[in-house]
């Protein structure tokens, strides 16, 4: 039975690119706590949604939705080459556009082709939102996918626009458990420090180093509570049931105030060619 998996639509986003290497049953949402709240509350059976970029960083909403708000788990990940296309109406000139449409990671991965456009730049809820936006707008043009060119009938009047190649996107895949050992797994827990002080996060990024667990990925985000507090973000190598690890994880929770475990799955295929 396949999996029933939400994903952020409409249809011809690179969330839909991304959801569609897991199942084929796909339902489109406005946005990522729509999602987690459709997983959290049963009415699919996964969520796709975008956490990091290699140009624009963190989706801040992901990290922040998981650490204060819901208690999903990540049971996978998937990593896409991202290549942003100028799209426009039929018959459109590249010199006759003056405003440009598409999400807000889109728009800053485009920085500098915009600039240099000249053109005038609004958010919107995905790129295929802003594809659909533009359609019979004069002097819009919108920053998507191939696909969804095709999907709304749209002209590509100019092709990988974003600021630097390659341009990659992390997807994770949220669901209610995490996923069994599989041998080459990667886990993703936060933590707060007790306290600001010397050598606070080097003793907890310590016990990773004297236990020889590689860390891929270090990230701090506000923790809500005040200019200077943290949380922070670490994905390592390992699944949370290898010993090592598990030995790790409980030195951690039982020296800081609040720590998740967001949940241990399978590396994605392009770290391991890295
Ligand atoms: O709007 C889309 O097409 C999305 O899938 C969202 C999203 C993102 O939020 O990062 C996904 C991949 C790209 O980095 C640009 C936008």
């Amino acid at each position: 039975m396949l999996d029933v998996i939400a994903y952020l639509g409409p249809e011809g986003t690179f969330t839909e690119e991304a959801a569609h290497r897991l199942s084929k049953k796909l339902i489109p949402f406005d946005s990522i706590i729509d999602i987690l709240d459709a997983v959290k509350n049963g009415k699919v059976d996964k969520g796709v949604v975008p956490i990091e970029n290699s140009i624009e960083g963190p989706v801040g909403a992901t990290l922040d939705l998981l650490a204060h708000e819901y208690d999903l788990c990540i049971e996978r990940e998937i990593v896409l080459k991202v290549d942003h296309y100028l799209l426009a109406n039929k018959g459109v000139r590249l010199e006759e556009l003056t405003d440009v449409y598409s999400h807000p990671q889109s728009l800053a991965q485009c920085h500098k082709f915009i600039e240099k456009m000249g053109l005038r730049a609004h958010s919107t809820s995905s790129t295929a939102a802003a594809a659909k936006i533009i359609k019979g707008k004069s002097g819009a043009c919108a920053i998507g996918t191939l696909r969804a060119a095709r999907l709304y009938d749209l002209e590509i009047v100019a092709e990988a626009i974003q600021d630097y190649t390659p341009n990659m996107t992390r997807f994770i895949v949220i669901a209610l458990h995490d996923h069994e050992f599989t041998g080459s797994d990667k886990t993703s827990i936060l933590f707060t420090l007790a306290e600001d002080r010397p050598g606070g996060l080097y003793e907890i990024l310590g016990l990773f180093a004297y236990a020889n667990v590689n860390l891929t990925k270090i990230e701090s985000r506000p923790s809500k509570m005040g200019l200077g507090r943290y949380i922070f973000f670490l994905d390592f190598e390992g699944h949370r049931k290898e010993k090592n690890i598990s030995i790790i994880l409980k030195e951690i929770k039982d020296r800081t105030p609040f720590m998740k475990i967001l949940g241990s799955y399978p590396m994605d295929e392009w770290y391991k060619k890295r």
